[in-house]
């Protein structure tokens, strides 16, 4: 019997001021959906509990849109989870200082152990880490550059006191062809932390198998081209993992 809801996090993946989503989380890949503001009021109107807030740009190293997406996050009634480019001090104050609910570290979990193992100390719940990958390898630098093992640099994060994962599969990430349940599975397996699973969710059956690893740890599925392309509204899926 499933314990807890599965939370939905509907996205807005932020590139040179618009809202869009790529493919595989490849820069060029865009397809524009216009304001992020607007889409992320849109997805609060609709019911949203939480917003996943990405800054591609910062993630890509391509610039940022740092004053935006902080105007956004500020705008919101509902709990931010800001990802994209987190990567030392003054981005991680920054983000902090929108009000935002927690911050998604992705590259400097590769990059700079020693500072997200302090940052994971003094921040605690308000810090997930984002183990986004190709296979088991992980990918950072907006996911150019190979990071690692997935499973070694998840008990390195487990020991250092990590809160959450957001677990994305690269090679479903905006393709509409399903989450990758399998992964989701094995990390469940290897960590006793809640996880996050974002990439490739395409539909209503999508979001319920999602929700029967609920008992597994997945706490919350990352929703982003199934709703932009209409595949079925946030309302309809807020439904289908009701309890
Ligand atoms: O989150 C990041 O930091 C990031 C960095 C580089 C490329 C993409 C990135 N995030 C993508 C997302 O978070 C997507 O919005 C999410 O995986 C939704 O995927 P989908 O439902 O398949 O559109």
């Amino acid at each position: 019997m499933r314990t807890h809801r599965l939370e939905l996090l509907p996205a807005v993946d932020v590139r040179d001021g618009q809202a869009v989503r790529l493919v595989h989380g490849e820069s060029g890949s865009e397809t524009s959906y216009g304001d992020p503001m607007e889409a992320a009021l849109a997805w609060q109107r609709a019911g949203a509990e939480w917003l996943h807030l990405v800054d591609l740009d910062a993630a890509f190293g391509t610039g940022d849109n740092r004053a935006q997406i902080a105007e956004v996050a500020r705008a919101m009634d509902l709990k931010v989870e800001l990802s994209g480019g987190i990567r030392d001090d003054a981005s991680l104050a920054a983000a902090l200082a929108t009000g935002c609910t927690r911050v998604n570290l992705g590259t400097a979990a590769l990059e700079s152990p020693e500072w997200v193992a302090k940052v994971i100390a003094e921040h605690g719940d308000l810090i997930a880490v984002g183990l986004d990958v190709r296979g088991t390898t992980l990918r950072g630098r907006g996911w150019t550059r190979d990071g690692g093992d997935l499973y070694e640099t998840l008990t390195r994060l487990d020991s250092e006191g990590c809160a959450r994962y957001v677990v994305t599969d690269i090679a479903k990430d905006g393709t509409l062809q399903g989450p990758n349940l399998e992964l989701l599975r094995n990390v469940c397996a290897a960590t006793d932390r809640p996880v996050v699973a974002s990439g490739g969710v395409s539909s209503l059956d999508d979001l319920r198998a999602l929700a029967t690893l609920v008992p597994e740890g997945v706490e919350g599925a990352i929703v982003g081209k199934a709703l932009y392309a209409k595949a079925f509204t946030l309302e309809e899926a807020l439904e289908a993992v009701s309890v």
